[in-house]
């Protein structure tokens, strides 16, 4: 197993847990550290992370430098490259396990993230437990508040350290972190938190049984020819059905991460709305069209 550490509470704590369990679990526990190279002197503090981490006992230990792009903004660009030197890493190593220190604060934040864009139940789920390719990646501290590792570094007398970004009022999650939840909490009590993890968990279930339920309804609604036919989809439950449209377009080339409600909300509306003719341009190239009784979801 490795540890990600980007040298915060969360993932510090994480790096110990796992090097104090790892023995019992019998597994061989190593960490990595991505820089992302976008703060001055951010190479030195990958290199004091990799110290902390095999003072912990951790072996095999390593810094991974990442070039930042710019696509999608500079906080997706970091964490797409940050994924991308994870999944090297653990290939390098043949790590079964890649741990991350998202905490159940982490899993508030993104709830509520979703809901202010107006997103559907699988948003709402926020993020899985275990997820990525093979269930590689695992956050094990997603039930667990961000206090209890923090003071879990304090009580170690572990040094931690705060990325600026996570205090800069210019970022959503970070006035989110420091304005919107505890005034939430001032206003609604200290569960809220607790309460929004809970939302996403059960929104991942129901997330879950909609896509069950919307890849039996696909098949049920396609001809020979991958067509879909529109009496079908319009007898199906609106949820199940922006499922199944959501899916054809994915199919068809559309980049899942660029797919938004509103472009399903447009291909639903050639269904069920006035517009019997017509076609509606789709991330990655994919036109949907309206063709009599059948809807044609491919490479325009
Ligand atoms: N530069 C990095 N190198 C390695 N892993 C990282 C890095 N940045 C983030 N991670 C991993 O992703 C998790 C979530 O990071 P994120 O920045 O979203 O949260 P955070 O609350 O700042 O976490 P932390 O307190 O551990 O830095 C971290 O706990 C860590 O496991």
């Amino acid at each position: 197993m490795l540890v990600a550490c980007s040298g915060g509470a969360d993932s510090v704590a994480l790096a110990s847990a796992l090097a104090f369990e790892a023995p019992r679990l019998g597994v061989r526990a190593g960490g990595v550290t991505v820089d992302h190279g976008l703060q001055a002197g951010s190479d030195a503090r990958a290199a004091e992370v990799v110290l902390r981490l095999r003072e912990l006992g951790l072996d095999p230990v390593e810094s991974v430098a990442v070039r930042v792009g710019r696509e999608g903004g500079p906080e997706a660009a970091a964490r797409d490259a940050r994924y991308a030197a994870l999944d090297a890493a653990a290939e390098r190593h043949g790590a079964a396990a890649v741990l991350l220190g998202h905490t159940r604060d982490d899993q508030a934040e993104t709830v509520l993230l979703g809901l202010a864009r107006g997103s559907g139940i699988r948003s709402l789920s926020g993020m899985a437990a275990v997820s990525g390719a093979g269930g590689r990646y695992r956050r094990p501290f997603l039930q667990l508040d961000r206090q209890t590792a923090r003071k879990a570094c304090m009580v170690q007398s572990l040094s931690v350290w705060d990325d600026p970004h996570n205090a800069d009022p210019a970022y959503t999650r970070s006035r989110l972190r420091h304005e919107g939840l505890p005034a939430l909490e001032k206003a609604l009590g200290k569960g809220v938190v607790e309460a929004l993890a809970r939302t996403a968990q059960l929104s991942r279930d129901d997330a879950d049984a909609l896509d069950a339920w919307a890849g039996r309804a696909a098949a049920g609604v396609r001809d020979a020819d991958g067509r879909l036919e529109c009496a079908g989809l319009h007898a199906l439950p609106p949820a199940v059905r922006r499922r199944v449209l959501r899916r054809a377009a994915i199919e068809a080339g559309a980049p899942a991460g660029s797919l938004f409600a509103r472009h399903i909300e447009e291909v639903d509306r050639l269904i069920t709305g006035w517009r019997g003719q017509g076609a509606i341009n789709l991330p990655g190239k994919v036109v949907a069209r309206r063709q009599g009784g059948r809807l044609v979801i491919r490479q325009g």
